[in-house]
């Protein structure tokens, strides 16, 4: 909690203005009982009129007061709050961008969104205490108790029986809903990543007529979510009614008690005094109410923190060559090279492989045999788990993470689209690339003619995630995106599979030309994306089976003509 509080550091002075102004509300409020029994003492009971509008004008300026100071106090408060928040929110996210991709793993998409949103919520609830309620409620209490007892002291001390109750009825009720509470933030993941990978898969499902299934599966989920709130706010409405009772049996017994000590002449306490000490009473159970609450939400704000503090307590990817900028001139060296993902077997075993800056490389293989893993590798997503990789020579271990980004253009695999307009997603690529070298890339990628057809030309609106674009048009714009930056070396993960034959022709031809004498990698699983090659790896199960041009495979690698044989029609040779 007080690494998540330092958030409200920036907002000090707003924070301790705010409470100020909302202290001095309070103690306006601690005011009117004591000026309105004084109307009822000495005005109305004396018949005293002018009294009466001397103390009504009075009471207006100190209502007028607190409203003043209420109203500016929750303005600021209102305002730290946003921006607690709305800097926690961007700090999460700055930390979701530099975590590893086993972090990713572990926590999962969903949860992270939980993080972000739902939980920054939660402890935000933290931040409005302390910036308005943490003066009110002593203020409440020991005012309320205090200005109570300077009226009367045995009326009272009615509250003595009251306060403890109310407190341990609170307290119990807080026992009983925390844990619930609990379940149902627990499930907000759950249900998150539920209800992220269906919507994802709507086509899919609606495709197999499977809705019905679905949604049984999300409301299954969601319904042990609803349970929980519904038990505990079920629990929560009965302290609104329990107080309200508590309050008009303290109020019943206050004047009872003081009618009596009245009539008897036992104290001199007045009807004026009755009812302010009834004001009093209503305030400190109030204050009682505050604190309880409070003492109840802060385990809960505490693990919200504690989940977020998972974020941004991550390690991260970091970079230790920070600092550190080199040009890469294409030349890349695999020594070794394995990788696991945790699991018993390699991903990628001992590759060995040597690119010349300038060559053009093609990556096939089957499914899973470890080509977009090996791209990932190059990109400087992951480590090895054994041998080196080399660029011009250079240990990429020794390497800043901007050296290889900036070193290296790549499409990957499942080409990401986001909303904005045509410019600005291949902008991506180089954000200061102007209308010209935009429309070149997109010639390249052979967009013309779609941008063509799209109202407003490059500023047409592209829909969250690519939503109203083709597989292809998807993966044309993530190609011109790639294309725009210019670097020594370019990887094309599985990033044409979805063009026609003509258009991935076109589209070669005019890359090949666009960005010769650059390393180019294309991972792919046809053969006719691959044969053009200067240099063909071939992988299968996690290893590189052979490497060389087309017809140098085809003469002597059994799996490449395999490959070749099954999507040309060819017989093996
Ligand atoms: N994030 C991951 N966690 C664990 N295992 C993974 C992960 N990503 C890939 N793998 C495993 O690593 C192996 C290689 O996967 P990879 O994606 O590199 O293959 P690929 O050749 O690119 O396949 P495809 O052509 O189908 O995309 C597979 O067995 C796969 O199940």
């Amino acid at each position: 909690m007080k690494q998540i509080l330092r958030y409200l550091k920036p907002y000090l002075g707003k924070l301790l203005a705010a409470t100020v102004l909302i202290a001095l509300s309070t103690l306006c409020d601690l005011l009117l009982p004591t000026w309105m029994s004084a109307i009822l003492n000495g005005g109305i009971a004396a018949r005293d009129f002018p009294a009466i509008a001397v103390r009504c004008l009075q009471m207006l300026a100190i209502a007028a007061v607190s409203l003043a100071s209420i109203l500016g106090g929750t303005r600021l408060s209102t305002e730290v709050v946003a921006c607690f928040c709305a800097d926690l929110r961007a700090d999460v996210f700055r930390k979701v961008n530099t975590l590893s991709f086993e972090e990713f793993g572990s926590l999962g998409t969903a949860a992270l969104v939980t993080r972000a949103t739902h939980d920054v919520d939660t402890v935000s609830w933290v931040a409005s205490m302390l910036s308005g309620t943490v003066a009110t409620i002593p203020m409440l209490f020991l005012g309320g108790v205090v200005l109570a007892m300077r009226k009367d002291v045995v009326l009272s001390l009615v509250l003595l029986a009251f306060v403890p109750l109310l407190t341990l009825i609170v307290v119990l009720l807080g026992k009983r809903v925390l844990p619930l509470w609990g379940k149902s933030d627990d499930y907000i993941d759950v249900q998150n990543a539920l209800l992220r990978e269906r919507l994802r898969g709507i086509r899919v499902i609606r495709a197999f007529n499977t809705e019905k299934r679905e949604h049984g599966r999300i409301a299954d989920a969601t319904h042990i979510m609803a349970e929980n709130i519904i038990r505990a706010n079920v629990s929560m409405g009965l302290l609104t009614p329990l107080a309200t009772l508590f309050l008009n049996i303290s109020a019943l017994l206050i004047i009872y008690l003081g009618g009596w000590r009245m009539v008897h002449g036992v104290s001199g306490v007045s009807a004026g005094d009755i009812f302010a000490i009834i004001q009093y009473v209503t305030m400190v159970m109030n204050g009682v109410i505050m604190a309880s609450f409070a003492i109840i939400m802060y385990p809960r704000a505490q693990v919200a923190a504690g989940r977020i503090h998972q974020v941004l307590g991550a390690e991260g990817m970091g970079d230790p060559m920070a600092g550190e900028t080199a040009e890469l001139h294409g030349e890349i060296e695999l020594q070794d090279v394995s990788f696991s993902y945790g699991g018993s077997a390699d991903a990628i075993s001992h590759i060995s492989l040597h690119i010349l800056p300038g060559q053009r490389i093609s990556v096939i293989g089957g499914t899973g045999s470890g080509k977009s893993t090996l791209m990932h590798l190059l990109l400087g997503f992951r480590a090895p788990t054994q041998g080196r990789i080399l660029f011009d020579g250079r240990d990429a271990a020794g390497l800043s993470k901007h050296t290889l980004r900036r070193g290296i253009s790549s499409v990957l695999q499942g080409a990401a689209i986001y909303s904005g307009t045509i410019g600005e997603n291949i902008r991506m690529g180089d954000p200061d690339a102007d209308d010209a070298a935009v429309t070149e890339a997109a010639r390249i990628a052979q967009l013309s003619d779609f941008i063509a057809s799209c109202e407003g030309g490059l500023s047409y609106e592209i829909r969250q995630a690519g939503k109203n674009l083709s597989g292809g048009q998807k993966q044309r714009l993530a190609i011109a995106r790639a294309i725009i930056k210019d670097a020594p070396i370019y990887i094309f993960d599985d990033s044409f599979s979805a063009l026609d034959f003509l258009t991935e022709k076109n589209l070669r031809t005019a890359l090949n030309r666009r960005i010769a004498g650059r390393t180019q990698i294309v991972v792919t699983q046809r053969i006719t994306s691959a044969m053009s090659a200067d240099c063909i790896f071939v992988m299968d199960g996690g290893c590189l089976v052979d490497s060389g041009t087309h017809n140098e495979l085809l003469a002597r690698c059994r799996i490449y003509r395999e490959i070749y044989a099954s999507q040309t029609g060819g017989d093996l040779q």
